[in-house]
């Protein structure tokens, strides 16, 4: 966890910015038809995700996704879901999708996430869901074992997934957290918020699922444009005004 930021605080508009030179990353999740890796691809989106856990509307098989991610394959990363998964999904997962990460939104505890990136030489991203602070600290177990994390809410009570479910957690439980490593935001973002919750959180990605549906498991590519556009605007905003920052502030100039 690092200190307040030194400029802003929580405490912004959706037109605020932490002062960052980096685009935003975008991951659209849950896609399951090749209409929505179109949606996304032109959007721009930097990640798409396919869902394996069976209990979601957005569920496909290994077979399925590898066809979905041929067209997307070197033009945007490739995220492969799982939930508690047994070592045979991964297998097939690692052997016919050849993800560049898979994410692992259950409650895989470190050793066992250590022993998913060895065993199947996967890239991980570990997702934690946040309800209070105390949750953030959960970051530091998974230091070395994950390449990412992915912050998303804790599941509403009634919940049959943990994720996907359109719920948002205080974006104000981010002050001051710096995992050491590459994090998403997740977790209710969608094209009406998002541009807010960068400006709260300055996120360095983030991710979405039921925000870009009209139903569930049932992406709209409208609204996935609109979310990326959002993204891609605040970011616009943001470099203008790293231009414009205080030369005290401004990042060392290279030597001619
Ligand atoms: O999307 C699902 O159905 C799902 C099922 C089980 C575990 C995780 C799932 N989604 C994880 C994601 O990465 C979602 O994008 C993330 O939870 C945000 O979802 P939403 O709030 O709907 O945007």
């Amino acid at each position: 966890m690092r200190g307040p930021k030194p400029l802003l605080t929580l405490d912004k508009s959706a037109d605020s910015c932490d002062w960052k030179a980096m685009e935003t990353e975008v991951k659209i999740c849950g896609l399951t038809k090749p209409e929505d890796i179109d949606a996304a691809l032109a959007a721009g989106a930097d990640w798409i995700g396919f869902v394996f856990f069976a209990k979601s509307p957005r569920s496909l098989s290994v077979a399925r996704a590898v066809d979905l991610a041929a067209p997307a394959r070197g033009r945007v990363g490739i995220v492969a879901l799982t939930v508690d998964a047994q070592d045979d999904l991964i297998d097939e997962i690692a052997r016919d999708l050849k993800p560049d990460f898979i994410q692992l939104h259950g409650s895989e505890t470190p050793e066992r996430t250590a022993e998913i990136r060895s065993r199947f030489h996967l890239r991980t991203v570990k997702a934690l869901g946040i309800g209070e602070r105390a949750d953030l600290d959960k970051a530091s177990l998974y230091a070395g074992h994950v390449e990412r994390l992915l912050l998303d809410a804790r599941p509403p009570k009634d919940a049959t997934r943990p994720g996907g479910n359109g719920a948002a957690f205080d974006w104000r439980l981010l002050e001051g957290f710096e995992p050491g490593m590459a994090w998403f935001l997740s977790g209710g973002l969608n094209g009406d918020n998002i541009g807010a919750a960068l400006a709260a959180t300055s996120a360095p990605a983030v991710d979405v699922s039921s925000g870009v549906e009209r139903a569930p498991g049932e992406k709209d590519p409208a609204e996935i444009a609109r979310f990326v556009a959002a993204v891609r605007a605040h970011d616009a905003r943001c470099e203008g005004a790293e231009d414009a920052r205080p030369a005290a502030n401004a990042a060392p100039v290279a030597a001619a």
